[in-house]
């Protein structure tokens, strides 16, 4: 652990009755890196994401969420609305996009979270959160401009097309203004165009708004361009970690994926 750790992992266990999903994992991520977790179908991958965002109880293990300046909270037991609240969002394998709102409004949900008001006295529209809503508006369309979705701002989320409304997913987890960012295979389904764009996306995320990035993906050539450290699990333990170099070309992981076109990208 250093100062500029934002996210520690200790022995993390997941039990499912007699299934083990995680075997006692470990994971670092510093401040302003960009950290893929791959591995086959079934390693544990999404379980990882539940355990630490506390939508599962971990069977075993610590996971310690820090500021980049030294301060770590321990996350055990914490529910995830706090977890958002603290820093870390994430987003999921299937869209999960209020489809018959539109793009601000899902935005707009996102940021409640972050104010005073809240969703109650905002629906009802009390005189006090008046401003509070339009300062929520505002950054909602702001985030909108970052992933290129200000122009869609009004249209139904179920109108978009499939590429934008994963940017839209990042956009929500975005509005609790997150140290890190979780992202569960952010470019499944996606073209090769989409994909591309997705890339430019998540470093401009991490370079310009500073916001630290985890992601599960099984598009190789994304992980491998953009990650600048690689975790791979199999059958929920951690088999290897390195640089998309050394993951190459390290002989487990290959073993891992032995049958898989993944790793020749
Ligand atoms: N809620 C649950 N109850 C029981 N078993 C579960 C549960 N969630 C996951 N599992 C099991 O845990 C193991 C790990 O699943 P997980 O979804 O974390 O893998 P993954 O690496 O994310 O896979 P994929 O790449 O296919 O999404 C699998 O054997 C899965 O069947």
């Amino acid at each position: 652990m250093t100062t500029e750790t934002i996210l520690d992992v200790k022995q993390l266990t997941m039990d499912f009755g007699g299934l083990r999903a995680l075997n006692h994992v470990d994971l670092t991520i510093n401040r302003g890196e960009i950290v893929a977790l791959i591995g086959p179908n079934g390693a544990g991958k999404t379980t990882f994401f539940n355990c630490v965002t506390g939508i599962y109880t971990p069977t075993g293990g610590d996971v310690f969420l820090g500021d980049g300046d030294g301060r770590l909270t321990r996350l055990n037991g914490v529910k995830p609305n706090r977890i958002a609240a603290l820093g870390m969002t994430r987003t999921f394998q299937n869209i999960r996009l209020f489809q018959n709102m539109t793009v601000l409004e899902n935005v707009m949900i996102g940021r409640h979270i972050r104010t005073n008001a809240g969703i109650f006295s905002a629906l009802t529209r009390m005189p006090s959160a008046r401003r509070e809503e339009k300062q929520i508006i505002d950054d909602a369309y702001q985030l909108l401009k970052k992933v290129d979705l200000a122009e869609w701002a009004n249209e139904f989320a179920k109108n978009l097309p499939y590429g934008a409304q994963r940017r839209l997913e990042i956009a929500r987890a975005m509005a609790t203004d997150p140290v890190l960012l979780l992202l569960d295979e952010p470019a499944a389904g996606m073209n090769p165009q989409e994909t591309q764009e997705l890339d430019t996306l998540i470093r401009r995320i991490r370079d310009k708004e500073g916001i630290t990035i985890l992601l599960i993906e099984h598009d190789m050539k994304l992980v491998m361009n953009l990650s600048e450290r690689i975790y791979v699990m199999d059958y929920g333990s951690r088999i290897a970690t390195g640089t998309p170099v050394d993951i190459k070309n390290n002989p487990a992981v290959i073993k891992a994926y032995l049958g898989e076109e993944v790793v020749d990208a």
